[in-house]
C-alpha cells in the first residue's frame, strides 16, 4: 500500500471490505454461541457448552462499506476464565452477555468489563451490554432498566435480545458494526462511495481493523 507520512493512502481497489474482531463474553449458558449461531447462520439449536473458544465469521453490508466480522466466543464456565483474556488481544468490539433470568450472569457481566478494562484504554474497543433471553420474561430476575442504567453510566451500548425468538440479535450486531465504522470515518474521514472504493485502512496490528480488497 502507498504510504506518505505514514498514512494510508488511497489505492485503487474494486471494493472495501473492514474486518473486525468481535468477542463474546460472559458466564456460562447466557447464550453466547446460541447468539452468534443466530446472527452468523439463523439457526438456534441445542449447543454443547463451548471449549476454550469458537470461531464464526459474518460479512455484512453497512451504508457503503462492507464488514467482515471475525468472531470469537469464548467458553463462558468458569474453568476457562484464566484463558479467556488471551482472546481479547486484538479485539475491535465486545458483546457482554448476560441472562435476563440470573442477576449472578449479570454481576458476573460486570466482572467481565472489569477484565476488559484491564486490557484495553478507555473507548479503544466498543463494546455492548447484552441481556440475552428475553422469551423467558416470566422468569426475568434483572430489569430492562438496571440494564440500561449499568450500560449508560459505564458508557456502553445496551441490547436486549433473544437468539431462540431471533428478537434484536441482527440488530445487536449491526449497531457494533455501525459504531466501529463510525469510528473509523472519525480516525480517517468520510468513507467513500462504493465504486471508489480505497484501501483506507490496512493495518493489522492489534486494535486496529484492517480493511482489504475483495
Ligand atoms: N429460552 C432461551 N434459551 C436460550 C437463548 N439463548 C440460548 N439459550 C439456551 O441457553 C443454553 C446455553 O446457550 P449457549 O449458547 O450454549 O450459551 P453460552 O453462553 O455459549 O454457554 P458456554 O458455551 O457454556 O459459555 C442452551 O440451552 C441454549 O439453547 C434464548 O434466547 N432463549
Amino acid at each position: 500500500m502507498a504510504q506518505a507520512n505514514g498514512a494510508p493512502q488511497p489505492v485503487a481497489a474494486p471494493s472495501q471490505l473492514y474486518v473486525f474482531k468481535l468477542v463474546l463474553l460472559g458466564s456460562g449458558s447466557v447464550g453466547k454461541s446460541s447468539l452468534a449461531l443466530r446472527f452468523v447462520k439463523n439457526d438456534f439449536k441445542s449447543i454443547l457448552p463451548t471449549v476454550g473458544c469458537a470461531f464464526f465469521t459474518k460479512v455484512v453490508d453497512v451504508g457503503t462499506a462492507s464488514l467482515k466480522f471475525e468472531i470469537w466466543d469464548t467458553a463462558g464456565q468458569e474453568k476457562y476464565h484464566s484463558v479467556c483474556h488471551l482472546y481479547f488481544r486484538g479485539a475491535n468490539a465486545a458483546l457482554l452477555v448476560y441472562d435476563i433470568t440470573s442477576k449472578d450472569s449479570f454481576c458476573r457481566a460486570q466482572q467481565w468489563l472489569k477484565d476488559l478494562e484491564k486490557e484495553f484504554l478507555p473507548g479503544e474497543v466498543v463494546v455492548m451490554l447484552v441481556g440475552n433471553k428475553t422469551d423467558l420474561g416470566e422468569k426475568r430476575e434483572v430489569t430492562f432498566e438496571e440494564g440500561k442504567e449499568f450500560a449508560e453510566r459505564q458508557n456502553l451500548l445496551f441490547m436486549e435480545t433473544s437468539a431462540k425468538l431471533n428478537h434484536q440479535v441482527t440488530e445487536a450486531f449491526s449497531a457494533i458494526a455501525r459504531e466501529l465504522l463510525q469510528r473509523e470515518e472519525r480516525k480517517e474521514g468520510p468513507m467513500p462511495p462504493r465504486g471508489d472504493a480505497r484501501l483506507a485502512l490496512g493495518r493489522g496490528p492489534a486494535g486496529q481493523a484492517k480493511c482489504c480488497a475483495r
